[in-house]
């Protein structure tokens, strides 16, 4: 069986084609640059005033005032030593200006202004180019736009920005025990709710999953639906039936539609029978039908494959090492992916490890990662993935 060093190579590995698309900055919002952008100007491009207040020539307690600046005012005023001029936060400094005052520390009196104390040169002035220079790069090819980043690349005068497209999802969900939520519920039966944490997953990352189909266990109709699924997916998700009972259709399903295995089981927990496959430059992820597996198997191995399909810098969930808050002992002998929340700077591995329990994911912020048949003593760093 692979590990999860392995699996994770695989997917690392694979040749993927990229595409671009011009968005406006309305909608960029979580897609990755497709080229480096450049400040086409010095930012700030003329040195401006950082508080409501006078701006000064020379160093002294008291000056002239001669006139006023606002915000937005085009016309250059020129300052002789001894002269003030009233100015307003981020509008254009006079020439020959020594210092900015904020106005709490002045008094004007008429046309006379006294300081309590004298200014130190330069204060209160924001120069040109002192965040960007012209020409500079501002933000390098496969930097994942933030709203920051927005704010930036609108400050640059940009209303629209070249980006890599994100892949087009489609999931399906299989198993005839699985009912709709807010139907009545046979005995025997559980609510399908696979798909709505997936597609939130999704959602939280920043992907959308354009179309979900719930599919019994009938191997023709999952044949047929994963046909008609890779029409428009470029990556398409399963939830269930890929293990290795007399319902699990999904791995033959895949085959007979073209679908190469690339990998077929991870030793790992959860999400042992974990399948990736490939057609073309179509991804198809079978994520193993237990709750927290295919949640787990989503964050650990979709997600970087996403990450990697939208020309992202980034390449999963954050990892960092936290002190666990308690002694642990990893009775599986798996290597695991254990429910935890991370809270002041310590992790604790949550009640609920089971594969099929959910509670513990979503009261949780975080995977810890364990060896199989492994402890860790309190106080002791181990690996946390974090999840949004
Ligand atoms: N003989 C063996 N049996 C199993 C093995 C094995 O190695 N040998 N592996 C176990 C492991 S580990 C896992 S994980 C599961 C994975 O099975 P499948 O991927 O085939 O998933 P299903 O059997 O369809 O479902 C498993 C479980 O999850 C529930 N489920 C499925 N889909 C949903 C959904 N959309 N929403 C909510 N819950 C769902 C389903 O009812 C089952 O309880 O196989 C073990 N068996
Ligand atoms: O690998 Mo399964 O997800 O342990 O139950």
């Amino acid at each position: 069986m692979l590990t999860i060093e392995e699996a994770l190579k695989i997917i690392k590995d694979q040749q993927v084609t990229l595409t671009t698309e011009n968005r406006s900055l309305r909608e960029c919002l979580g897609f990755s640059l497709s080229e480096d952008i450049i400040s086409s100007f010095d930012m700030p491009s003329f040195d401006n005033s950082a508080m409501d207040g006078y701006a000064l020539c020379g160093i002294s307690k008291e000056y002239q005032i001669i006139g006023e600046v606002a915000a937005g005012e085009e016309r250059q005023l020129t300052l002789k030593e001894g002269e003030a001029a009233r100015i307003f936060t981020g509008a254009k400094i006079p020439e020959n200006t020594t210092a900015v005052m904020m106005q709490e520390k002045a008094r004007a009196s008429g046309k006379k202004l006294f300081l309590e104390q004298e200014p130190k040169k330069g204060q209160s002035i924001r120069q040109k180019g002192e965040e960007l220079k012209k020409g500079q790069v501002v933000f390098e090819k496969g930097y994942t736009i933030t709203p920051a980043g927005i704010g930036m690349i609108g400050s640059l005068g940009n209303d629209k920005v070249e980006v890599f497209k994100k892949p087009v999802i489609n999931l399906i969900t299989t198993g005839n025990e699985l009912v709709k939520p807010g139907n009545p519920r046979p005995e025997g039966h559980i609510y399908e709710s696979n798909s709505y944490a997936l597609v939130a997953a999704c959602e939280n990352y920043g992907f959308i999953c354009e179309d979900k189909k719930q599919i019994e266990d009938d191997f023709e109709a999952i044949k047929t639906g994963i046909k008609n699924s890779l029409e428009t997916a470029e990556v398409l998700v399963l939830s269930g039936g890929i293990s290795v009972g007399d319902y699990d259709f999904v791995k033959q399903a895949l085959e007979e539609n073209g679908v190469e295995e690339q990998f077929y089981k991870v030793f790992q927990k959860p999400g042992k029978p974990l399948y990736f496959g490939r057609k073309g430059d179509k991804f198809v992820f079978a994520l193993p039908g237990n709750p927290a597996s295919s949640l787990s198997c989503f964050y650990i191995y979709v997600l970087p494959l996403l990450y990697k399909l939208s020309g992202s810098e980034k390449s999963g969930l954050a990892q960092y090492t936290f002190p666990i808050s308690h002694n642990y002992e990893n009775k599986s002998d798996r290597p695991s992916f254990l429910k935890a929340k991370v809270n002041n700077g310590k992790v604790e591995i949550l009640d609920g490890q089971g594969s099929s329990m959910i509670q513990s994911m979503a009261l949780g912020n975080a995977l810890v990662f364990l060896d199989g048949e492994s402890s860790a003593k309190k106080g002791e760093l181990v690996q946390c993935f974090l999840i949004s």
